[in-house]
């Protein structure tokens, strides 16, 4: 299989301290690619330098053969790369359904003069939309609070919509940061069962995950980063049997 996604030498410091130092990782397409490393290794700030929200200082990013180094996050998803955010963004007034909407007018051709004039193409447009937004919701099993706000959604709820939310702009490759954190073992499960099903509906996934059961149930192969460099690739038994790995985490974690 290709690279989907590849990270070369890929640098960013903030304020004279380097972050990333150097990582270099690729995602092959159709996999679920598992991102681990101790807290403060860099994976958060790793996914912010490929999803376009910071600059990198050096290295190259390539998604699909194409170098898209430094493209701005609207950019990069209209190549088909999301990100999502440990914790979830939003507008707490609007619903899931107008979250959901929201994004979808995110997309190439959508301008917001489209959207508010009301050509039959606009409305047309508009209930296609619609149509998106209740079948992801569908899909993510939360039909039942499509018309709740937000604010009064559960915390694996609120995780629920903000993968919603990417996958209402289709995306090639969705880059999760931590999905399933601080939600509760059984929607975790369900988060889990959500992400091999968009897995098998040809989206390639990329997970940073702290629950090593988790990683190891879903990921293959798992890459580890420490230290703003990646350490090794493999898949989990590997991964988890390599000496430097088992220091990694030994030396910062537990
Ligand atoms: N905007 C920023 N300004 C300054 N330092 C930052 C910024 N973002 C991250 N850092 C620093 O970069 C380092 C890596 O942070 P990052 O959040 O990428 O790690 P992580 O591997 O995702 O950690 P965790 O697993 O705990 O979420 C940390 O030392 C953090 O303090």
């Amino acid at each position: 299989m290709n690279a989907l996604l590849s990270v070369r030498d890929l640098t960013l410091g903030f304020y004279g301290a380097q972050i990333l130092r150097g990582v270099d990782f690729s995602i092959r397409e159709g996999t679920i690619t598992g991102l681990i490393g101790p807290n403060g290794a860099g994976k958060s700030t790793l996914f912010n330098a490929i999803s376009g929200l910071y600059r990198p200082n050096g290295g190259k990013v390539m998604l699909a053969g194409d170098d898209v180094t430094g493209l701005k996050p609207h950019l990069l998803v209209r190549r088909g790369l999301v990100r999502t955010f440990q914790l979830a963004r939003g507008f707490p007034k609007l619903s899931v359904f107008q979250h959901l909407m929201l994004y979808g007018l995110d997309q190439p051709g959508e301008g917001l003069a489209a959207a508010l004039f009301t050509s039959p193409a606009a409305r047309r447009r508009e209930q296609e939309l619609a149509e998106k937004a209740l079948n992801t919701a569908r899909r993510l099993r939360l039909s039942h609070v499509v018309d709740n706000p937000v604010t009064a959604l559960s915390g694996g709820q609120k995780k629920l919509v903000e993968i919603g939310r990417a996958l209402m702009a289709d995306p090639r490759l969705i880059l999760l940061d931590e999905p399933m954190a601080g939600v509760n073992p059984s929607l975790a499960d369900e988060i889990a069962e959500h992400l091999v099903a968009l897995n098998g509906d040809g989206i390639t996934v990329c997970l940073i995950e702290h629950d090593m059961a988790l990683i190891k149930r879903l990921c293959d192969p798992v890459v580890v980063l420490a230290e703003g460099k990646t350490l090794v690739e493999g898949n989990f038994d590997e991964v988890a049997a390599d000496p430097e790995v088992q220091e990694a985490y030994l030396g910062t974690r537990r």
